[in-house]
């Protein structure tokens, strides 16, 4: 039987408690949001399938525990991923302050050369603005990284974040056939704005 999909992506998601890490998968996997709080208790994943260039990406997604608590269960995780996205809620300076945190913590558990993105969540919720885009932008910068703002309950951006992310991944694997095997990138490959744009779009 043909496979149902060209390839498989893990993506991790790792962020203080609360930041929206559960919401933001859900909304990618099942495009559904709820308010309820339920705190996750160690380790769980969605699987989507998208379209990027052509190709079908197999994404499964693990959420993670923020609470410090789970920690020792989830780094466990970190080492398998290939993208792993960062996420604070703007409306929490904390959450924001402790990205540094959780950027050490991929530099100590995950693969070299894994993906990382950062994402400033509940950006639905602008009145209670703690964390300004600028000051996000300019740690993305620092890091090398895309940054978005996305809000699980109203859906921006993230379809556009995941994706992204897919696509960096996927041209980064590309670049490695193009190493080994020496034949010529696929030429239809579109290139994102690294410049944390947000101007990646779904294929
Ligand atoms: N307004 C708004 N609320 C959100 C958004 N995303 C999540 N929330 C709310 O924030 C709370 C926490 O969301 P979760 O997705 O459970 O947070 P988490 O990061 O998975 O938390 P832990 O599992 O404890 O690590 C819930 O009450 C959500 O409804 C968003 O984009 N906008």
């Amino acid at each position: 039987m043909a496979k149902a999909y060209d390839h498989l992506f893990k993506l991790l998601l790792i962020g203080d408690s609360g930041v929206g890490k559960t919401c933001l998968i859900i909304r990618f996997a099942e495009d559904n949001f709820n308010n309820t709080y339920i705190s996750t208790i160690g380790i769980d994943f969605k699987i989507r399938t998208v379209d990027i260039e052509g190709k079908k990406i197999k994404l499964q997604v693990w959420d993670t525990a923020g609470q410090e608590r789970f920690k020792t269960i989830t780094t466990a995780y970190y080492r398998g991923a290939m993208g792993i996205i960062l996420v604070y809620d703007i409306t929490d300076e904390k959450s924001f302050e402790n990205i540094q945190n959780w950027m050490k913590s991929i530099k100590e558990n995950a693969s070299a050369g894994v993906e990382r993105l950062l994402l400033g969540n509940k950006c639905d919720m602008e009145a209670k603005r703690k964390v300004q885009k600028e000051q996000a932008d300019k740690l993305a910068r620092e890091h090398g990284i895309r940054f978005f703002e996305t809000s699980a309950k109203s859906s921006m951006n993230v379809d556009e974040a995941f994706s992204s992310l897919a696509r960096d991944i996927l041209l980064k694997s590309g670049g490695r056939r193009l190493k080994n095997n020496n034949k010529p990138l696929s030429t239809d490959l579109k290139t994102c704005d690294k410049k944390n744009t947000n101007k990646c779009s779904l294929a």
